[in-house]
């Protein structure tokens, strides 16, 4: 009456995702299935190169291995617990996500509001942004091209159009100066209207006394993830980026979410690129938990295929688990 499976997927990504100056070719990851009796619930293991510090092969040993042991406690009438010490994230979030599905505690309705992102060309905005329903907000990829220009494009999106909120990230890029020089180009009517800068600096006391300096709200990203982190409320810190595939499981991205609601900070929940089928569960997650934050989770149009399940909208085409380019895994 109980099982599991595991099922690797391998497809296509567009190379215009710049992950730190690597291009992206291929987007791999594990899906696995928990069932017991007629309860079952799915999972997304998809470990992002460069950002995860576990490989696919060393996130699919851990997961097996989990999963015979649940197997073995199971029967038992035990419980095995999913300790985020113990497991890689990507691990612990796919494997949390399942047994939470498989218990009907994550909803079925999903946030697709997406903050359309934006990795160089602002032209690619208009479109998105005139077909926006409600807040309309957006985000640009800042710190890959000059400092300058990245100022001048936001001030101009800010003032063309009037009713825009941007998200930007800049992913520890900038040196103090070159934050200065973007930060000179925003005119001071506008900051308010940027929610956050995800990360200007290379440390989080050079981001701090930027946003100090220029009046412009700053998100942690990279620093949710650091062993010293504490969330905490501080001036012009408006939010927290949470990426659940390199965070953990989801109760520990719960913990994360009710921390920052508590002293008054957004928790957005992000994508690590994974596929449709994770996207859809972050979608949901974030509704349920998040239900007032729109998440930042435009990253399917990298993809060429959605995989088994779907994003509300998209016109992507789907593969399924028969595909040749998900192959199921031996246990
Ligand atoms: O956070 C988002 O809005 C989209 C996802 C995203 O930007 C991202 C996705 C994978 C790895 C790193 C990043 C990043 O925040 O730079
Ligand atoms: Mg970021």
């Amino acid at each position: 009456m109980r099982s599991y499976n595991l099922y690797h997927y391998c497809i296509p990504v567009d190379s215009q995702l710049i992950l730190r100056n690597r291009f992206l070719k291929k987007r791999e990851g594990l899906l696995v299935q928990v069932k017991c009796g007629e309860n079952e619930g799915w999972g997304e293991i998809a470990p992002l190169p460069e950002f995860s510090q576990e490989t696919l092969e060393q996130a699919q040993r851990q997961t097996i291995d989990w999963l015979k042991k649940w197997d073995q406690a199971r029967s038992c009438d035990e419980k095995l617990p999913l300790k985020d010490d113990e497991l890689y994230p990507s691990v612990a979030f796919g494997l949390s996500c399942a047994l939470a599905e498989m218990k009907h505690e994550l909803g079925s309705q999903g946030n697709y509001q997406v903050a359309p992102l934006c990795y160089g060309d602002p032209d690619e905005l208009y479109e998105p942004l005139s077909q926006m329903i409600g807040e309309k907000v957006a985000k640009i990829k800042v710190g890959m091209y000059e400092a300058n220009r990245d100022g001048l494009i936001a001030d101009m999106l800010l003032e063309a159009i009037p009713d825009l909120h941007l998200r930007l990230d800049a992913n520890r890029s900038w040196t103090p100066t070159k934050a200065a020089m973007f930060a000179k180009y925003i005119k001071p009517a506008y900051r308010s209207r940027i929610q956050f800068l995800e990360e200007p600096c290379k440390t989080r006391d050079e981001s701090r006394q930027f946003a100090e300096e220029f009046g412009i709200a700053i998100a942690w990203d990279e620093s949710v993830r650091e062993p010293d982190f504490v969330v905490q409320a501080e001036p012009h810190v408006a939010a927290i980026v949470i990426k659940p595939t390199l965070v953990g499981s989801l109760e520990k991205c719960v913990k994360l979410i009710e921390q920052a609601h508590a002293c008054g900070l957004k928790a957005v929940i992000s994508s690590s690129i994974e596929s449709s089928f994770g996207l859809t569960q972050l979608a949901r997650i974030a509704q349920q938990y998040t239900p007032n934050t729109v998440p930042g989770l435009d990253t399917l149009d990298l993809m060429a295929y959605q995989i088994v399940r779907t994003w509300q909208g998209s016109t992507l085409p789907v593969i399924d688990l028969d595909s040749t380019f998900i192959v199921k895994v031996a246990i």
